[in-house]
């Protein structure tokens, strides 16, 4: 073993761009990075990395150069190495590392390391013999699986500690590989094996820790001169390349249901790296093993030997940009920078008893070599060594030329690319036209579609101005043949009667004037037919555009209104989120009282420690709620974006000509105006920015809760506590809170069932209601009818009829009443059956029982109805009220009983009932009535 070096965890930090799910919730990049440095901004957080990496950070390509090929150097020096992927579900990091590496895709920290790998192995093979081993584990919940395990039935691996307090891994299996194919295939094959399960933030999302571990052996030749940086005979370092499972906190993911156990254990990415920060950062917790997150302690001590430790590490921290995730980015970035203080001791690994033996073997296969040779009579061991010596040189020629011949072959692709490039570019104009095209097109669509109010679109009243005058110029043109013609005649007939004698020749003439005139005449009123046609066609064609555009314009209304109040709504929503949160961010900040002091404060309130209790939990309340919010933010953000997406797609698919596929999904959005539509792209565009900023303010004090929270559990929330006494003190004031807070509940749920009977009942009474307005109906259409045949037989009794009809329909039709004011009226429950409106009336007699009512006087059941009278709303502000202050229960029934008006019969009641009266009745009087 070599001397220590320090070195502190790297960290990078990796924002993937938005991808499509986020893009279709509408979601906002909230994530900056300030330029040329490595420094990430969200919200009012800022955070320094080492590197940063995507969103106008560095460029992800150069992740690999930059952060991990030194590592692989390293490697060859004898170093463990750890590049560890961290971050929620969802934000890259399988995709950062290559971990699910499919058909020989080398995108992935992993493959660009077993490419680098072998390169260096190839350039030294003459010098240094190299072993190269892989295994790759996933750790899912407690359990470690053998990804390489090809056996039907696996076995799950067994966490053994030797003797030595080593951790190793009984019957993982180390796959000894020669070639880059041989290593891809143990990747692609463990990625193919890995547990992915769906979340709702990633379809393929992987629910594992997964380690990829690379053993690299090396053995010096005998002959060799690689001294430079091998400086013994034999070199083992390992590389770890973990693809942690997402930190964030269970219910985001919504892996609920059979995945709810899995659920429990999302949080062991967090966890488990959290124990090894901070089992290698503070080792008194270590000691008293107050971060084991697992049941297992050795699977922790695999993890942290794994994850850092002697080794070399880099952690790429994995986030998304997304506004909807903030509360994740935030706690990752926050979890990254402590990773920073990190300190490990990479040491050089020589094993000392492997590096004689490989002497030993060496010094054996030299001796036998010689005693073969001396056997055979075979070249002399000096001629052996000029051989090899010639072979070594050949081998080197080659090399060099196998070297120049693959630059060659660089440069010439180099060339291709360009001239490819260059020919492409031939096809740019054609593509920018293509382009101008679709503008064009699209331009020429709005223009048609821009406005069918009327014919004020230009190109159609131009059309229809050139229509009229042509035919007025036609017409005109005509006419004035028409009266040459008329003059000609008329000219020819005077000429006939002036000269006789040449009438013979003028008859024809005149004849063939005639059939002239006979045959423009014709042609003046076809003109005048096609044009009144024209004209009718254009009309109707005007009205039907003028129905469109007013539909189009009702339509627009009523976006408009809908878009404001949706606006007002979200703003008055983000308003009472501002507020919350603020109130939350002042309970955070705020100087909370020491929990030890349990002195009186001066100004004779409760004692500090019970205001630290009470200040605990009106954070603790204060965060769900805010919490709650975010959700339902979330959620309605949600639905906008969802509603947003469709409206681009019929948007653009309008664009290109063409109508929206029929389905569920566009049928009520496919068919507004484009103005509309544009309308309320605009309107969904500016409330998601709004909400954008809400959601960000909300998920950082959610953040910043979850830290303090982290901070107060690490220290131990209740550590402080150093007597019985004090211990006893709180216990009492945490009793009595929760007392109260548990009265309050039942009374809440009870005031809930007691609202849940009562609209119940209101339910039924309104279907009773509904059911005797439609009977009503009926009859009225029985009397009219009957009225109009009276007045048929009889036109005398016409007026008087009809009077009479009228009178009768205004005095008995409850339908006359606007529904609202049935209900809260007279008929209520008093015209109700007594079956549904059971256990209010038992009720209700049960109090009469009660009050002062039982005098003696036993109250009628017609008194009971007035009772009934009484609107159905202040009823239950009363009973309502009666519940929430029992003690004022007597009181409220005298008042109750003193105030009844009792009721009034109606006047049907006393009508004598004949003809159609009989019919009302039976309808409408009511039960209570008949069981009088
Ligand atoms: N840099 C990136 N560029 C483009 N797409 C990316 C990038 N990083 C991740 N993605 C995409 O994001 C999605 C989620 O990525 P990935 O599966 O790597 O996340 P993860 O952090 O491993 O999630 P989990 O913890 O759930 O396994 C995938 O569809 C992936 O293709």
């Amino acid at each position: 073993m070599e001397g220590p070096e320090d070195c502190s965890v790297k960290v990078a930090v990796h924002i993937r761009p938005l991808i499509g799910d986020e893009c279709s919730q509408g979601c906002q990049d909230c994530v900056a990075v300030v330029p040329g440095k490595p420094q990430v901004q969200v919200s009012s957080h800022s955070f320094t990395f080492d590197h940063v990496y995507g969103n106008k950070g560095s460029p992800s390509t150069v992740m690999f150069e930059e952060c991990v090929a030194p590592l692989v150097d390293g490697l060859f020096q004898g170093y463990n190495a750890t590049v560890l992927a961290y971050g929620q579900t969802g934000s890259g990091k399988t995709y950062t590392m290559g971990t699910g590496f499919k058909d020989g895709s080398d995108t992935g920290l992993i493959p660009q390391v077993m490419n680098a790998l072998f390169g260096k192995i190839e350039t030294s093979k003459h010098e240094i013999e190299f072993q190269l081993h892989v295994s790759f584990i996933e750790i899912l919940k407690e359990e470690v699986r053998d990804l390489l395990d090809n056996s039907p039935v696996k076995q799950l691996i067994q966490i053994r500690e030797t003797s030595t307090g080593v951790i190793t891994l009984a019957g993982s299996t180390e796959v000894g590989v020669h070639t880059l194919k041989e290593m891809a295939a143990c990747l692609e094959q463990g990625s193919l094996n890995r547990a992915t399960g769906s979340t709702n933030m990633n379809n393929q999302s992987s629910r594992s820790h997964a380690i990829f571990t690379i053993t690299l052996e090396q053995m010096r030749r005998p002959d060799s001169s690689a001294k430079e940086y091998m400086n013994g005979e034999f070199l083992c370092a390992k590389l770890h390349l973990v693809d942690l499972a997402g930190s964030e906190r269970a219910k985001r993911t919504g892996s609920d249901g059979v995945r709810f156990k899995e659920g429990v254990h999302i949080n062991r990415g967090l966890l488990a790296l959290g124990n090894v920060i901070s089992a290698l950062g503070d080792e008194k917790k270590r000691k008293d093993g107050a971060h084991v997150p697992y049941r297992d302690s050795k699977l922790t001590r695999l993890l942290q030997d794994s994850l850092g430790g002697n080794s070399r590490t880099v952690m790429i921290a994995c986030i998304s940009p997304a506004d909807i995730n903030v509360e994740e980015t935030l706690n990752t970035l926050k979890y990254a920078n402590r990773a920073r203080n990190i300190k490990n001791k990479p040491i050089v690994n020589r094993d000392s008893i492997s590096n004689e033996m490989h002497k030993m073997r060496q010094q054996l296969e030299y001796l036998q070599a010689e005693l073969l040779y001396a056997r055979k009579g075979g070249p002399s061991l000096n001629e052996m060594q000029d051989l090899k010596e010639r072979i070594t040189c050949l081998e080197a020629t080659n090399e060099d030329l196998s070297r120049e011949l693959h630059e060659h072959r660089k440069t010439c692709s180099a060339v291709e690319k360009s001239e490819n490039k260059s020919e492409g570019g031939v096809n740019y104009p054609t593509k920018s036209e293509g382009l101008k095209r679709g503008l064009q097109k699209m331009d020429s669509f709005d223009y048609q579609m821009g406005d069918t109010l009327t014919c004020t679109n230009s190109k159609e009243a131009d059309e229809e101005v050139a229509k009229e005058l042509e035919h007025s110029l036609l017409h005109k043109a005509m006419e004035k043949e028409l009266n040459e013609l008329n003059k000609l005649l008329e000219q020819k007939e005077s000429e006939t009667v002036a000269e006789p004698a040449r009438s013979m020749g003028v008859q024809e003439e005149i004849q063939s004037i005639k059939a002239q005139k006979v045959q423009l005449q014709h042609k003046i009123k076809q003109e005048a037919e096609q044009f009144q046609q024209w004209k009718a066609a254009r009309e109707k064609e005007l009205v039907q555009l003028r129905k469109e555009g007013r539909r189009n314009e009702n339509e627009r209304h009523k976006l408009q209104a809908l878009n404001q109040r949706q606006k007002m709504v979200l703003q008055r929503k983000m308003e009472e989120a501002a507020i919350a949160t603020k109130r939350l961010k002042g309970l955070l900040e705020a100087r909370t009282p020491s929990m030890r002091d349990t002195t009186v404060s001066a100004n004779g309130n409760a004692p500090f420690s019970q205001q630290w209790l009470n200040h605990e939990l009106e954070v603790t309340v204060n965060v769900h709620e805010v919490r709650v919010e975010y959700e339902r933010q979330s959620q309605v953000r949600a639905t906008f974006a969802e509603e947003l997406a469709i409206l681009k797609e019929v948007d653009d698919l309008a664009s290109r000509g063409l109508s929206p596929p029929h389905g569920k999904r566009y049928s009520r959005l496919a068919s507004i105006s484009p103005n509309a539509r544009t309308a309320r792209i605009e309107s969904l565009e500016n409330m998601l920015s709004l909400s954008s900023n809400t959601l960000v303010a909300m998920a950082a004090q959610l953040s910043a809760a979850e830290e303090r929270d982290r901070v107060l559990n690490s220290r131990g929330r209740w550590n402080q506590i150093r007597t019985m006494a004090d211990a006893k003190n709180l216990l009492q004031h945490m009793f009595n809170a929760a007392a109260d807070a548990r009265c309050l509940l039942w009374e809440k749920e009870d005031d809930i069932k007691e609202m849940k009977e009562q609209l119940n009942e209101l339910v039924g009474l309104l279907g009773q209601s509904e059911a005797r307005r439609k009977a009503t109906e009926k009859q009225q259409k029985l009397r009219e009818q009957t009225v109009a045949i009276a007045c048929a037989s009889s036109p005398s009794l016409n007026g008087n009829v009809k009077n009479f009809a009228d009178g009768m329909s205004c005095q008995f039709a409850p339908s006359s009443l606007p529904a609202q004011r049935q209900l809260n009226s007279t008929e209520g429950t008093a015209d109700g059956t007594l079956t549904q409106s059971g256990a209010l009336l038992d009720h209700q007699r049960k109090m009469m029982q009660a009050g002062p009512s039982s005098t003696g006087k036993k109250p009628s059941l017609a008194g009971q109805s007035g009772r009934w009278k009484r609107s159905h709303h202040q009823w239950l502000v009363q009973f309502k009220w009666k519940w929430q202050k029992p003690w004022r229960l007597s009181e409220w029934i005298r008042h109750s009983d003193e105030t009844i008006v009792f009721g009034q019969h109606r006047p049907w009641q006393n009508i004598s009932s004949t003809g159609q009266m009989e019919v009302i009745e039976a309808i409408d009087t009511p039960r209570m009535v008949q069981e009088q």
